[in-house]
């Protein structure tokens, strides 16, 4: 039975590597993959990786219909085995609705990935959507670390390495932003509760506040 199967973890934890190694793999025998992305940090029509992999694939643009977009590519006499949808928290709850008919009426497996939370801790509506449509949540086996070293379950948004929870919820963005600029790190629970960032945790350690009294 085809199945829409919802890859999810944080920032940083391989989702775009395991969507090119299923691509790769799919590929090898022959099959034909339909990607769908939407941006992604290597532009518009980009599937990437942070190992460096890439491949091109559609972007999807706002109000476009997943399902209509495939039937229309197969009735071209175009081919598609399966279908990748990376970036999927940045798809509108309706085209996740598409991505669903696409596994039941044309057939075919769909595998989307994404972050399933934004930097408040807030479900993304794509994100919502997959996990109530999904026939499988998977959650990534490579888990990234928080800089304390716990299993990192959430996403921090930063400006200048300190935790902001003020702004828009979809600005692309990587996890190697420069000191000045917005980034992303990846915290386990207790410090995105605590707001305590790498560069955060690492300046209260230096802190005179926190150097042990010394006496006479
Ligand atoms: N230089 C490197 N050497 C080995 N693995 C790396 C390197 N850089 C990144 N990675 C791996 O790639 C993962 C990020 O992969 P990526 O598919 O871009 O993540 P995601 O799509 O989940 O944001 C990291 O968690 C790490 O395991
Ligand atoms: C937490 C969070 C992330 N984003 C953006 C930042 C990146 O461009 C993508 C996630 O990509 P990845 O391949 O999983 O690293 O999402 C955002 O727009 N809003 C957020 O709150």
């Amino acid at each position: 039975m085809p199945e829409l199967v919802f890859f999810s973890g944080t920032m940083d934890c391989g989702k775009s590597t395991l969507a090119l190694q299923i691509e790769h793999n799919r590929s090898a025998r022959g099959l034909t993959g339909m990607i769908f992305t939407r941006n992604d940090r290597a532009g518009e029509g980009k599937l990437s990786s942070r190992l460096g992999l890439v491949t091109d694939a559609v972007e999807v643009g706002d109000g476009a219909d997943l399902y209509a977009y495939l039937v229309d590519h197969l009735s071209q006499g175009r081919r598609a085995d399966y279908v990748i949808a990376d970036e999927a928290q940045f798809l509108a709850p309706e085209q996740i609705d598409q991505l669903a008919r696409v596994v039941d009426d044309l057939e075919l497996d769909v595998y989307a990935f994404g972050i399933t939370t934004d930097f408040r801790s807030k479900l993304f509506p794509g994100s919502q959507r997959l996990v109530e449509l999904a026939d499988r949540v998977e959650v990534l086996q490579v888990e990234a670390l928080c800089w304390c070293g716990a299993r990192a379950t959430h996403n921090a948004r930063t400006v200048g390495g300190v935790m902001v929870v003020e702004g828009a919820q979809v600005v692309v963005g990587d996890v190697t932003g420069s000191a000045d600029e917005v980034g992303y790190e990846v915290l386990c629970r207790r410090h995105h509760r605590r707001r305590m960032t790498a560069a955060t945790a690492r300046a209260a350690a230096l802190s005179p506040d926190v150097l042990p009294v010394t006496s006479g």
